[in-house]
């Protein structure tokens, strides 16, 4: 169909990047032809079977891992004129835990994957953007490239630095009707979370001091695991963002620059620009780590226990 945009969307296989190819494919006035790119097409069953008659139609599979300049060309060479009207940015991977700990090759990969995988993308279909005179780019960053979190050090400065790059990009290519925005998401149930959280309690920390590792394990991640119980969204949420006169990010043509998803996180935004010394926030988050990480615990739990109540009434008296 000739009006219809092509979108191309990176990290499919799973999580937000999946949701949002679904929710582009099945758009009722089919305005989208979706491009979901995953680096193993071994695992696209999930997706596939997601978008259910969508495949095939809106929807097509390509291989694009953003960590190989070679894998990243052959797939902009497989689309028709290499036209893509939007780039959806949004594989990423995350890296918790001590620095002492994690080897700098390991470091390197955050960078490789969240920075220049990005990057990477940008300069192929860029160009064609420009000469075009139109396109949308779109970076799934994160809060954590606004306000870093403890023990996320590398993750969050990788994902700063995609936020420093975009600011000046986004100022670049308005002169060529191309517009950047980013998605701001705070913690989403995704495998992120299984990777970044349950699967790093058992691990071991060689390199680190017992106080660190008692300090990560025993207030970061139950800090952790309480923030994403009471406050984690669902892929979905972040696929549907809506932005400025209530369009999602996607079909908006003119988004806000900035997205966030998730309203809990605006006032910790608000407390780094209300200060611009930085020592509000480092000591605010430093007291909300060690005094409200059991305060949160008990209203985790109540949270849960409320909302057991509500549904139990609901199913006794359904109206
Ligand atoms: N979940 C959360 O709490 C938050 C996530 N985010 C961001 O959202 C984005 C999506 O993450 P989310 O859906 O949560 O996590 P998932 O782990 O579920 O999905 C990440 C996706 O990125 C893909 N990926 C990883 N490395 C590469 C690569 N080299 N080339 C191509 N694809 C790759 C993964 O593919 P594969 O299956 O092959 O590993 C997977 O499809 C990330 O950028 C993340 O930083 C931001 C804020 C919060
Ligand atoms: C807010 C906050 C915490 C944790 C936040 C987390 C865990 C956020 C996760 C965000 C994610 C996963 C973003 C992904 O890109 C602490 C340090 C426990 C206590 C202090 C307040």
């Amino acid at each position: 169909i000739p009006e219809q945009k092509v979108v191309l969307i990176t990290g499919c296989s799973s999580g937000i990047g999946l949701r949002m190819a679904v929710m582009l494919a099945k758009d009722e006035r089919k305005r989208y032809h979706v491009i979901a790119t995953m680096r193993d097409l071994k695992r696209k069953d999930k997706l596939v079977q997601a978008a259910g008659d969508a495949y095939g139609k809106t929807l097509s599979l390509a291989v694009l891992d953003v960590c190989s300049d070679e894998s990243v060309k052959q797939c902009i060479d497989g689309i028709k004129d290499r036209h893509v009207d939007v780039l959806i940015n949004n594989a990423g991977i995350g890296l918790v835990g001590p620095i002492e700990s994690i080897p700098i090759e390991e470091m390197k990969k955050v960078f490789e994957t969240n920075f220049f995988g990005v990057i990477r993308m940008i300069k192929e279909v860029m160009p064609g953007m420009k000469k075009r005179r139109g396109g949308h780019i779109i970076v799934v960053s994160s809060v954590m490239g606004l306000q870093a979190v403890v023990f996320n050090e590398i993750y969050s400065a990788s994902k700063f630095a995609m936020e420093g790059f975009c600011e000046g990009l986004a100022v670049q290519l308005i002169a060529f009707n191309v517009i950047v925005s980013m998605i701001e998401p705070g913690p989403v149930h995704t495998e992120f979370e299984l990777k970044t959280i349950r699967d790093v309690r058992e691990k071991e920390y060689p390199g680190a001091d017992p106080d660190t590792i008692n300090y990560f394990k025993n207030v970061y991640l139950p800090g952790a695991v309480n923030i994403f119980e009471a406050f984690g969204q669902k892929p979905d949420d972040i696929a549907k963002v809506r932005s400025r006169a209530d369009f999602k990010v996607v079909e908006s043509s003119s988004p806000r620059f900035r997205n966030l998803t998730n309203p809990m996180y605006t006032p910790i935004i608000a407390l780094k620009y209300a200060d611009e010394t930085g020592t509000l926030s480092v000591h605010a988050f430093y007291h909300m780590l060690f005094n409200m990480g059991p305060l949160m615990q008990v209203c985790v739990t109540a949270m849960k226990f409320l909302s057991c109540g509500f549904l139990r009434r609901r199913t006794i008296s359904p109206d």
